[in-house]
């Protein structure tokens, strides 16, 4: 008789007809969004002291969290998306030249129904027609986008849901945070902004006005005080219904790029994408300002098209105007998320070959709403994944930390395939030169080799340092034989390479955000929460759109925001 594994090509999809799981079988689709360095971990453990090539510096003493989706169950759609994977937290804790190894979901309410029923019950990306009944109502989010510290907690978040909690040690999931009842917002974004100086923090969501899946132009901005109590809540309509994903922070002003992918509640009906592309809608800035600004304050910049990716620096310059630094690139990055004609044309989907530099745009907060900007200049960095010493957001920075996508070095595509997720084979530092008004500078690259790339690097400042001294924290992917390092640089010298390569004897996903905290600041909290501040809390009821379900009442735009108080 054959061996099973002599059979296994036949089988593989018998979980899959017509693109749907059929329930039939437990195995993951055979789509490269399952395969290689995408197949799922599913990992959750500890390792104690990690192997390490190299020495970790002595005076890093904290912890680099880290996100990355990994779905856990084979999904309802076969052609299911990265970006709908199961949020699951790495911490690498570094002390005394050492670092330990820990692995946990993120145990979200969909990850609660899920588990309970051994198998995915939400359908495609932030697509709730698509779910099975039995989760209609439940909070979607996999919160698998970013993982930021605030007040003794972390937050794990995605921008379809709220945040979910986490204790900084354990990464026991505490449960949806709300602050305290303070948000009551159905979304919220994954790029939570700390102002260095105040203390602060300043957050955002879109498509915020009702149950979080309206595909309407509502955004919301907050901020809340280093106590955390919430200071500042502004309601205000996009220019129309994009993603916004990342945003900048000045000392007056909040930055929101919104990106022409668009959303439509008609498409979700018809069981179709959150996104289509629109390459002839422009991208636009929102410049909110930070204390005590109506909604009629809100400046909109719009600019030819192109996908906004992720912010390096925003600061004021001496003329009061608004600098923002981000990546900007000359077409889809989410190929996953084609154009309309494309999608009714069943065009293949394939990555666009793209360039990615640097953009400085300078914003006039006197300017008229609607005002078109072309970027004061750009930095043919071709990249993605920016990081300053965030001891500097807010402030004129120098340095920039940056995955660079080199494609004229050499690649293994024999024994790596296509590179999954990009082919961040450099990482750079980039220095801002003062001598030539700040428009380029030094570029400090280090090339990972033909069978490495890299995921989002973290900067962990040195103890008193000044800007930019510090290290520089990454995971390093080696596609040819499916594992993960950890590699330490001086973050001033890049080129030089790693001064140490932790090494995981596992395979984790491709992941999006991640940062550095300092331990000093886990144990203040951890005391303080212990003592009168007590621990974390989080949401006691239901949000009101969830509420309004449940009375099957129909959620319509503008409800949450009477029901949070601020028109
Ligand atoms: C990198 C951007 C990005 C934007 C939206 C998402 O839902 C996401 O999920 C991982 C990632
Ligand atoms: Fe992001």
């Amino acid at each position: 008789m054959a061996h099973i594994h002599a059979l296994e090509p036949q089988v593989t999809n018998s979980n899959y007809a017509k693109g749907r799981n059929t329930g039939t079988g437990h195995k993951f689709p055979d789509t490269p969004v399952f395969q290689g360095m995408n197949k799922p971990s599913r990992f959750e453990g500890d390792i104690y002291d990690l192997e390490v090539t190299g020495n970790i510096p002595k005076d890093i003493n904290g912890t680099f969290y880290r996100v990355q989706p990994d779905h856990r169950f084979p999904p309802i759609f076969e052609d299911d998306i990265h970006f709908n994977g199961d949020g699951s937290v790495t911490a690498i804790r570094i002390v005394d030249g050492h670092a330990d190894f820990k692995q946990r979901y993120v145990r979200t309410d969909r990850y609660v129904a899920e588990n309970a029923a051994r198998r995915n019950l939400f359908g495609k990306y932030r697509n709730p027609f698509t779910d099975n009944e039995s989760v209609k109502g439940v909070i979607r989010t996999a919160s698998n986008t970013n993982i930021t510290f605030w007040r003794g907690m972390l937050l794990a978040s995605k921008e379809d849901g709220p945040p979910f909690a986490m204790d900084p040690v354990t990464l026991e999931t505490i449960g949806r945070y709300d602050f305290e009842g303070q948000i009551l917002a159905p979304t919220f974004t994954a790029h939570p902004k700390f102002d260095p100086d105040t203390g602060e923090m300043l957050c955002f969501a879109y498509e915020a006005g009702t149950d979080g899946s309206d595909c309407a132009a509502d955004v919301v901005t907050w901020t809340f005080d280093a106590d955390g109590k919430k200071t500042e809540e502004l309601w205000f309509e996009a220019p129309y219904a994009g993603m916004i994903h990342d945003c900048g922070i000045s000392k007056n002003y909040m930055v929101l790029p919104l990106t022409p992918l668009k959303m439509s509640l008609d498409r979700l009906k018809q069981g179709g994408n959150k996104f289509a592309w629109d390459p002839k809608e422009d991208q636009w800035y929102g410049l909110v300002p930070r204390r005590g600004g109506k909604k009629e304050d809100v400046i909109w910049f719009k600019a030819d098209n192109g996908f906004q990716g992720h912010v390096a620096g925003c600061y004021e310059n001496e003329e009061g105007k608004v600098v923002l630094d981000l990546t900007v690139a000359d077409g889809n990055v989410f190929f996953w998320f084609p154009t309309e004609e494309e999608v009714a044309a069943g065009a293949p989907l394939k990555p666009n070959r793209l360039s990615s530099p640097t953009h400085r745009w300078v914003f006039d907060p006197k300017a008229k709403t609607g005002t078109k900007v072309s970027p004061a200049f750009t930095w043919p960095t071709s990249g993605e994944f920016s990081r300053i010493d965030d001891r500097w957001v807010t402030k004129k920075y120098r340095h920039f930390w940056q995955l660079g996508i080199d494609p004229s070095r050499p690649y293994d595509f024999e024994k790596c395939g296509p590179p999954a997720g990009g082919l961040f084979n450099c990482i750079a530092r980039y220095s801002w030169d003062p001598e030539n008004d700040m428009q380029t500078g030094e570029e400090d690259v280090y090339f990972a080799g033909p069978t490495m790339t890299f995921q989002e690097p973290s900067f962990i400042p040195r103890n008193g340092g000044a800007e930019g001294e510090g290290y520089i924290i990454v995971l390093l992917n080696h596609l040819d034989v499916l594992r993960n390092d950890v590699v330490i640089f001086d973050a001033q010298k890049i080129a030089a390479g790693p001064v140490a390569t932790l090494h995981l004897p596992l395979k984790l996903k491709l992941g999006f955000h991640g940062n550095f905290v300092d331990h000093r600041d886990i144990e203040e909290w951890q005391k303080r929460r212990e003592g009168a501040l007590g621990p974390v809390k989080p949401a006691r009821e239901p949000l009101p759109w969830q509420k309004a379900l449940a009375n099957g009442q129909i959620h319509t735009n503008g409800v949450a925001s009477e029901v949070n108080g601020s028109h």
